[in-house]
């Protein structure tokens, strides 16, 4: 099967600054996969150049099996792109908008009505179709650019931030809306700094550092890969010193405390039998013991930790 995306030492160079470094990264159809990194990683300059909007200074990208430079309207034809600010006309209706889009697209007209009310609907934004965009709240606008990758019909969504700005409802709404279109097959790749919403949705990811896929695959490979048995408890004990108690257990890497007392102990396995019996031993009460698989915020704190380190 043709991958959607396959960049093979995409490089994008502005002046002396190297946006986008060497890239290596295949994508394959009926992903979800994730974008990720710190502000200036390179991940909106990738997303341009899969999409053909911005010249390779090196290497090359394609997608679906395209050039998205030499095959622009074969590209924008099968791949959808949300923006982190989705530009609409103000002044019109989300269904003015949406028709109008559709037709710059070569959408039939008999078709025209019938997907627009699919995609309004799918989006829950019938109710307030004749509504002018400019009355739209940011997530309504998010939900409207949905809309128009549906009426599209695309293959593959590239959504840069979609959450960005939203508030957590809004947030969970499109996760619910980007895993329905996933289950139907479509694509979907989006960068975005929330990582729980990222590890809520993506069955992939790459984590961006100075223009590179540092680190790409399933967050439980990755988990296993940076963290080793890395695992964090939360402990609340009364009674005794905890803290420094827990400090002389092998194993234990790290100790730290929140301002409500909760204490976080980092260790290289699961000793949740050996922080109660040291608590209760000393004659102290635990009122929580908590492990927690590691999940993609532990990978993402990690990885950028030790790549600071060894620059
Ligand atoms: N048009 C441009 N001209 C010059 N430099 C640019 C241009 N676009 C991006 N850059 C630089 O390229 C680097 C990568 O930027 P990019 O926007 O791709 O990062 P990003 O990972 O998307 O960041 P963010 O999380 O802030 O959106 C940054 O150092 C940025 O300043």
């Amino acid at each position: 099967m043709t991958p959607v995306i396959e960049a093979k030492g995409l490089t994008k160079r502005y002046g002396q600054a190297t946006a986008v470094d060497a890239l290596d990264l295949t994508i394959e159809a009926g992903e979800v996969f994730g974008l990720l990194g710190p502000n200036g990683a390179g991940k909106t300059t990738s997303i341009l150049l899969f999409l053909g909007l911005t010249e390779p200074s090196a290497g090359h990208v394609r997608v679906l099996g395209f050039d998205p430079l030499r095959e622009p309207l074969k590209v924008k034809r099968k791949v959808g792109y949300l923006p982190d600010a989705v530009g609409f006309y103000d002044h019109l209706t989300a269904r003015e908008n949406l028709t109008y889009t559709a037709r710059l697209g070569g959408i039939a007209t008999s078709e025209l009505q019938p997907r627009i009310d699919a995609a309004l609907s799918r989006v829950r934004l019938s109710d307030v179709a004749d509504r002018c965009v400019a009355t739209f709240s940011r997530g309504m606008r998010q939900r409207l650019g949905i809309a128009e990758l549906l009426v599209k019909a695309c293959e593959v969504a590239i959504l840069d931030e979609p959450t960005a700005g939203l508030d957590p409802q809004s947030t969970q709404e499109l996760l619910e809306l980007i895993g329905r279109l996933s289950r139907e097959g479509m694509t979907v790749i989006l960068s975005s700094h929330l990582l729980n919403m990222v590890e809520a949705v993506c069955s992939r990811v790459a984590l961006f550092h100075r223009g590179k896929a540092g680190l790409v695959g399933r967050v439980s490979d990755l988990a296993r890969q940076v963290l080793g048995g890395f695992r964090v408890t939360e402990v609340e004990a009364q009674g005794c010193q905890a803290e420094a108690l827990l400090g002389r257990i092998a194993g234990v890497t790290r100790i730290s405390s929140s301002a409500s007392g909760v204490l976080r102990v980092e260790a290289d396995r699961d000793l949740r039998n050996d922080i109660a019996k040291t608590i209760i031993q000393a004659g102290g009460t635990l009122s929580r013991l908590s492990s927690e698989r590691s999940s993609l915020d532990e990978v993402y704190v990690r990885y950028f930790e030790q790549v600071t380190h060894a620059a």
